[in-house]
């Protein structure tokens, strides 16, 4: 029998869906959410009947059959650290995700809507490779504070998939190659990888790196805990200031970099550099994994929505050249590498992990 799977990605800025026959894609749907439909929520998980409204809409548009199925996959959120693979959406999960047991970010809403779909029709829910996959090197496990050890926390899916088809390109393995992988969404992760592990990377959600689309990135440490000691915010209130309406959303009011371009093409001065700043931020990441490996990159790959930008690309480049070669998959490999996840547990060609 041929497996149907569904994949369902949620992200900071969009719902992504796809249909995989026997991994052949049968479809793909980007369903966009504006920073103003996302922020009449309180916490992540009141997204969640909207967001399973959409998807429940569009299947029935495109008349899929939920009993068709073999199985619903998600991505992976928040959970404890694991290592990477397919992970079994179980009672354990569904209570870690519902509580945000290390934070809240859309992802956690995957595994959510996952088992809820697959429930449905009674046929099993996975994630793969989650945003918590922790390969951290010890020494970049030091924050500068004992108490606060750095996390990783990043586009683990996307980031792994576009390092091994850059190494499938070259004939090479992706436990043999060095390459700086930033993924360039509504978060932005920098990673390196070595050895087949992404030895360090930013922390997309807590406050490290560039800003991006809706977070802030790094901040000036002192004058941050001012600005939460003098002002008047509550914590929820500060964690959305950093996570959701920071950065491009809190300068312009929008965390659509497509919107961002064209309020550029018309002259807007302030929209245009907003814009260099988050390339120059995301250059000065990039630069600073390069002693990782003493210099020895064989490339830098850049990726996710924004890697569709010509113009972001091309000041990223130019201050990035000097490093290594530039390779570029805009998008990403989410949905088809969820797919291949839940496939090869499917057919027993890799054991299902339990979570918890
Ligand atoms: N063609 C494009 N040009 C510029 N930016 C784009 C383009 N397509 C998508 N983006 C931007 O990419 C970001 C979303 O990237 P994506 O990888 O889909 O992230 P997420 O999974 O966080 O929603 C948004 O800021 C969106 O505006
Ligand atoms: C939690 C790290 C992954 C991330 O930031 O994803 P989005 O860019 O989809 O928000």
């Amino acid at each position: 029998m041929s497996e149907m799977i569904l994949a369902i990605n949620p992200g900071s800025t969009s719902s992504k869906l796809g249909l995989y026959k026997e991994l052949e894609e049968v479809f793909v749907e980007n369903i966009s959410h504006s920073s103003k439909e996302l922020n009449e929520f309180e916490k992540i998980t009141d997204q969640m009947d909207l967001r399973l409204s959409y998807i429940l809409e569009f299947l029935s548009e495109k008349e899929i059959k939920l009993g068709k199925l073999s199985a619903v996959v998600g991505r992976g959120g928040l959970l404890k650290s694991v290592p990477g693979g397919t992970y079994a959406v179980n009672k354990k999960m569904v209570e870690d995700l519902k509580i945000g047991i290390q934070g809240e970010h859309a992802s956690n809403l995957g595994g959510l809507l996952a088992k809820a779909i697959a429930d449905k029709t009674n046929i099993p829910a996975y994630i793969v490779d989650p945003v918590v996959v922790d390969e951290l090197q010890p020494e970049a496990r030091l924050s500068g504070i004992p108490e606060l050890e750095r996390a990783s926390i990043f586009h683990a899916l996307n980031q792994k998939a576009v390092a091994r088809k850059y190494a499938k390109e070259n004939n090479l393995n992706y436990e043999d190659i060095t390459v700086i992988v930033a993924h360039l969404g509504g978060g932005i992760s920098v990673g390196i990888h070595k050895k087949g592990k992404v030895i360090d990377v930013n922390d997309a959600l807590s406050g490290e790196g560039p800003f991006s689309p809706n977070r802030s990135g790094g901040l000036p440490t002192f004058d941050f805990f001012e600005l939460c000691y003098n002002d008047d915010y509550s914590y929820s209130e500060i964690k959305k200031r950093l996570v959701g309406n920071g950065g491009v959303v809190a300068y312009l009011g929008t965390n659509d970099m497509r919107e961002v371009e064209k309020r550029i093409k018309t002259g807007d001065k302030k929209a245009e550099l907003v814009f260099k700043a988050m390339a120059y931020q995301t250059a000065k990441e990039i630069a600073s994994l390069s002693p990782v490996n003493k210099g020895k990159i064989d490339a830098i790959i850049l990726t996710g929505g924004i890697a569709y930008s010509k113009y972001f690309i091309e000041h990223v480049k130019e201050l990035v050249k000097f490093i290594a070669p530039i390779k570029i998959y805009p998008g990403e490999e989410e949905l088809k590498s969820l797919a291949s996840g839940a496939y090869r547990v499917l057919k027993g060609e890799e054991q299902v992990k339990k979570y918890g």
